[in-house]
């Protein structure tokens, strides 16, 4: 599923238009009448419902749901809230055709008279505005969106609920907020952020008949889904051997935090990989060898529990390394990590304490030979852009983009909607997992999983997709067949769950 901007989408639907030769007209016909056609299905026991039309395109879809509703027996009225002179070709043609239809149409409404006529309609369905919204939403259009969050029958939005902006970076001024979302062809940036999200309630895509070519011609972004997964992710070879899995190495843990790289191996290896070390501090290793058995060790020099410079030679022999966890930020950890990042020549996976050590160097990193993989969360975004959580919470795949162009890394930028962009700023996201995510020590197992499936994966960027789907699927079945609550479930539940959704994967 392709995710796009406002702008993307009318490139799209240009393509339709010009290379597919489908008039606008049909375009707006297919988007209201799969529209339609969901609602008749989904919502039978409703009878009546009011249509909210705009004067843009998404208005016009509003004329096509109204007929085929109509056709189909429901009370339907059309509410069109600016004068005809405002409405564009396309829809004025879909009016006409719907009063050709004997379809009810009111003009010249205000708010009050609206609000008097609302109760009699068992749906509302919202085609103010789409994704054509500019700027700060007008004063004729503001009060109905209002009277919409107030009033209490069922709210269905086409393509977007009005007001709200397709796109990331953009403030929300109003907005409907939908029980239920038709989402027209590709959802929009805004459906995967956190500010976006939830206005849209339950959504759902209804394809227009965009030729499939549309999508060919530049890399749109992508969200990450089951099938992507199953059609990916490598089932072991019946002749392989451990070695073919991947010889992993996670480096981290000062002494008072075993338990960070304590779920970073576990969850490396519940993920697949074939022989994992920990580096870590002498006293960690019982500890670690406790919760761990099938994990080896590399005794790290330290100075009073705080891991000190170390040869890094040993580390050149592993396939892969997850550097970081429970490392502290001691300046003298400090050194060593920036010469792991800076000397390692194996896929490196950065997280934690470990970004702090990086951002000094970031100038440095984009020359290495293999690649580099960060994992931050907002706040880690935020430390290491000098952004803060806040504006990255609005442009989070601007961010990451840029980021990870400029120093020419994969940004794993963790969240409910989890943005996964590769050094050429190809970007995908990853939205499985749930609330029960919100706690210590899931960062460090989605670490465990990305090193176990890069050393297994041959494209970085498909290796972080399914990591990252996998552990928020974990998350998610864990709580799915009641084996935790998104209260109670720990990090090590999401290690216990990834078996489970293996199974569900092969
Ligand atoms: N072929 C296609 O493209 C297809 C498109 N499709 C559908 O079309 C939708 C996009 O249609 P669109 O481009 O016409 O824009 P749309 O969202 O209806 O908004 C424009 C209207 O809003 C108004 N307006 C703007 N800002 C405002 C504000 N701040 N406050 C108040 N008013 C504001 C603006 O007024 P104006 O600035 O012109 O005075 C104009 O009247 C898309 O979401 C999908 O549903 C499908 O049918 C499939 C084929
Ligand atoms: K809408």
């Amino acid at each position: 599923m392709y995710i796009v901007t406002a702008e993307e989408m009318y490139e799209i639907d240009r393509y339709a238009i010009e290379h597919g030769g489908i008039d606008g007209k049909i375009l707006m016909e297919n988007a209201g009448r799969a529209i339609a056609e969901r609602i008749i299905k989904q919502e039978a026991s409703y009878q009546s419902a009011a249509v909210l039309a705009g004067g843009g395109n998404n208005g016009g879809d509003g004329f096509v749901i109204a007929r085929y509703l109509q056709q189909s027996g429901f009370e339907v009225k059309v509410f069109q809230l600016v004068p005809d002179q405002k409405l564009t070709s396309e829809a004025l043609y879909h009016k006409k055709l719907f009063i050709n239809h004997h379809g009810g149409v009111e003009t010249d409404i205000n708010v009050e008279m609206l609000r008097k006529d609302l109760p009699y309609y068992q749906l509302v369905i919202d085609a103010i505005l789409g994704i054509g919204v500019k700027g700060a939403i007008r004063p004729n259009i503001k009060p109905f969106i209002s009277l919409l969050n107030e009033c209490n029958q069922k709210i269905i939005s086409v393509d977007i609920p009005s007001g709200l902006p397709a796109n990331e970076s953009v403030q929300i001024d109003t907005a409907v907020k939908a029980d239920h979302t038709y989402i027209v062809e590709a959802p929009k940036q805004s459906l995967f952020t956190e500010w976006g999200f939830p206005y849209y309630g339950e959504w759902e895509i209804v394809s227009i008949g965009v030729p499939k070519q549309a999508y060919h011609r530049k890399s749109f972004a992508r969200r990450w889904e089951r099938d992507d997964v199953i059609a990916t992710l490598r089932k072991r070879d019946t002749f392989s051997h451990k070695g073919s899995h991947g010889k992993g190495v996670v480096i981290g843990g000062q002494q008072m935090m075993p338990g960070s790289v304590t779920l970073t191996a576990s969850a490396a290896l519940r993920a697949g990989a074939g022989l994992l070390t920990v580096a870590t501090v002498k006293d960690n290793i019982s500890i670690i060898a406790h919760k761990c058995t099938e994990a080896m060790y590399h005794v790290l020099e330290e100075q009073d529990g705080t891991i000190k410079e170390n040869d890094v030679t040993p580390f050149r022999t592993f396939d892969g390394a997850a550097i970081g966890m429970g490392m502290g930020r001691d300046p003298v950890t400090a050194k060593f990590t920036q010469r792991l990042i800076h000397d390692l020549d194996i896929p490196v996976i950065v997280d934690a304490d470990g970004l702090h050590h990086l951002k000094p160097i970031l100038n440095k990193v984009g020359k290495r030979n293999y690649p580099l993989i960060i994992t931050p969360h907002y706040g880690e975004m935020a430390m290491l852009t000098e952004y803060t959580i806040d504006r990255i919470k609005l442009s989070p795949m601007a961010i990451a983009k840029e980021f990870a162009r400029k120093y020419q890394l994969y940004v794993v930028l963790k969240g409910k909607f989890t943005i996964i962009t590769s050094p050429d700023g190809k970007q995908t996201v990853s939205d499985t997992g749930n609330a029960g995510l919100a706690k210590g020590g899931t960062g460090d197992v989605l670490s465990g999983v990305i090193l176990a499936m890069v050393m297994q994966h041959s494209s970085h960027l498909e290796a972080l997709c399914n990591a990252c789907y996998i552990h928020g699927a974990s998350a998610d079945m864990r709580v799915k067949t009641g084996r935790n609550t998104e209260i109670d479930m720990l990090a090590s539940d999401v290690i216990d769950g990834l078996s489970h959704v293996f199974h569900t994967l092969f």
